[in-house]
């Protein structure tokens, strides 16, 4: 009777020890290490690119439905981050990590491992040979179903910037997550230009069929130009959020030569955004490290060799200083313009900043835009930004500001000019500049009405031209 007190206490403080000291989980993990020498296993190897350097999309893929295994939580070690909202904690993959997964009852490990320092990233995947058949294709068929659904169901955006040289790992691009708050909505500007660009947006997104049949690659390209701070960034931004897209901005004073040009292009990945910023200025650069050639070659890159489903974003501050060749008819589709600020504009970013609708100023404001005097939406704002307290105060400022610095000569360029050139006098004008009528009819071409031959279809459609009281 003793001894069985003994040995239930025994047994107990045996069981307690375990319980408390993770004994009972290093020998476990020793068994199945023993377990595993049993079998022979089978490893298959999924590289972060491939041979010439294109991300692997599969990668990816098996990273979003490793990162999403609650096994993750459970490993010995692993990276955390916070997410796009403050609050969020992520749990991340580290180099060398090993993660379980169990999937139709057998066991498999992934390793993420590095092929050198710095070097690109391999997910390595250990299965038993005896499970290979039973289980590798619905396995692998199994990860993409989903890491599909994730992306679908909270695809955070990403900014991909490119970075001076390449060191290896992740390749040229290093990316953040993009929460840039700008939306079509709370963008002041002319709302069939915008309803117009909406449209053509969500065609392209419909397109896929549509631009097979045509031989064509499904992509489209965009070229936003304006004055400083009449929201061409907050428009990229708008479209992203639009598109649903990650953003790869290139700055091409990191770029080093033509082919690293090329080489940024094809680490790209579909359903993306890619935007030069200031093309203008850097074309007007004397010292450069990439050609002329290089950058026409850039625009054309992706219906030569970089993949579909992308679209492309230029802005300029303005079309006056960049050759010809760089807005020939086919090399960007869409023109898009950014004026200053008109006084149906004006009101509008009255109403988003301040809550006012109508003012006892307006009238006298109206007049001071009517007479040619203007500010760039960025500057407007600033002033209502500062003066929110009392929207009198904030539309004083605005009127002492026209009248000081708000001089149209001055200001404009001589894109703005544009906006009144009628059809004929710019007819042979690479810009391929049309009144309202035209661009509107253009537009309705855009998609199926190109077989019809009367507009050819390489010519670019050109949304900057809507005339400022908005009429044709
Ligand atoms: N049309 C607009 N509607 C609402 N806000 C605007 C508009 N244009 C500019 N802004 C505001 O002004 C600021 C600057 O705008 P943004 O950076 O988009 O201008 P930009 O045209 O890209 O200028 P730059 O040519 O100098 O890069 C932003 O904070 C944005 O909110
Ligand atoms: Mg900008």
């Amino acid at each position: 009777m003793i001894l069985l007190l003994f040995l239930i206490l025994g047994l107990f403080l045996v069981l307690r020890f375990l319980w408390k000291t993770s004994l009972l989980h290093i020998l476990l993990n020793k068994f199945r290490c023993l377990e595993d020498r049993l079998h022979v296993h089978q490893t298959y190897r999924v590289p972060q690119f491939n041979l010439v350097f294109q991300e692997n999309e599969l990668f990816r893929k098996v990273s979003t439905y490793l990162n999403s295994l609650p096994s993750l939580e459970d490993s010995d070690f692993t990276n955390l981050f916070t997410g796009s909202k403050s609050n969020d904690i992520l749990l991340r993959l580290d180099i060398n990590q090993t993660i379980r997964d169990v999937f139709l009852g057998a066991r498999v490990t992934w390793t993420i491992d590095k092929s050198e320092k710095n070097g690109p990233k391999i997910l390595v995947l250990k299965l038993r040979k005896k499970d290979r058949r039973r289980i590798l294709r619905p396995y692998l068929q199994h990860i993409l179903s989903v890491a599909g659904d994730i992306s679908q169901r909270k695809k955070e955006l990403m900014l991909c910037m490119n970075v001076d040289s390449p060191s290896g790992e992740n390749g040229r691009w290093r990316s953040v997550p993009f929460n840039h708050p700008a939306s079509f909505d709370t963008l002041v500007m002319d709302v069939d230009l915008k309803n117009k660009v909406k449209a053509d947006l969500e065609t392209f997104l419909k397109s896929k069929q549509f631009y097979h049949r045509l031989g064509r690659v499904w992509k489209r390209s965009y070229l936003l130009y304006g004055p400083s701070g009449t929201g061409k960034s907050s428009f990229v931004a708008a479209m992203a959020r639009f598109l649903n897209f990650d953003v790869y901005d290139i700055d091409l004073s990191k770029v080093s030569d033509d082919s690293d040009l090329k080489m940024l292009l094809l680490q790209t990945t579909s359903k993306s955004m890619i935007v030069v910023e200031d093309l203008d200025r850097f074309l007007t650069e004397k010292c450069r490290n990439v050609s002329l050639s290089g950058i026409l070659n850039f625009m054309d890159g992706i219906v030569s060799c970089c993949g579909e489903e992308r679209v492309m974003v230029f802005t300029m501050n303005s079309k006056d200083q960049v050759d010809q060749p760089v807005l020939r008819p086919g090399r960007i589709d869409v023109h898009v313009q950014f004026p200053l600020c008109d006084f149906p504009s004006f009101k509008n970013l009255a109403n988003n900043y301040l809550g006012v609708k109508e003012h006892k100023l307006f009238p006298q404001l109206e007049e001071i835009f009517q007479g040619g005097a203007s500010l760039t939406p960025a500057e407007i704002g600033e002033i209502m930004i500062s003066n929110r307290s009392s929207p009198t105060r904030a539309l004083k400022s605005v009127i002492t500001a026209l009248q000081t610095t708000g001089t149209t000569k001055s200001r404009r360029s001589n894109d703005d000019d544009e906006l009144v050139r009628t059809p004929e006098e710019t007819s042979g004008d690479h810009g391929g500049l049309f009144s309202r009528e035209h661009s509107v009819r253009d537009f309705r071409k855009l998609y199926g009405l190109l077989k019809m031959g009367s507009r050819r279809k390489d010519e670019p459609l050109d949304l900057g031209t809507v005339d400022k009281d908005g009429s044709s």
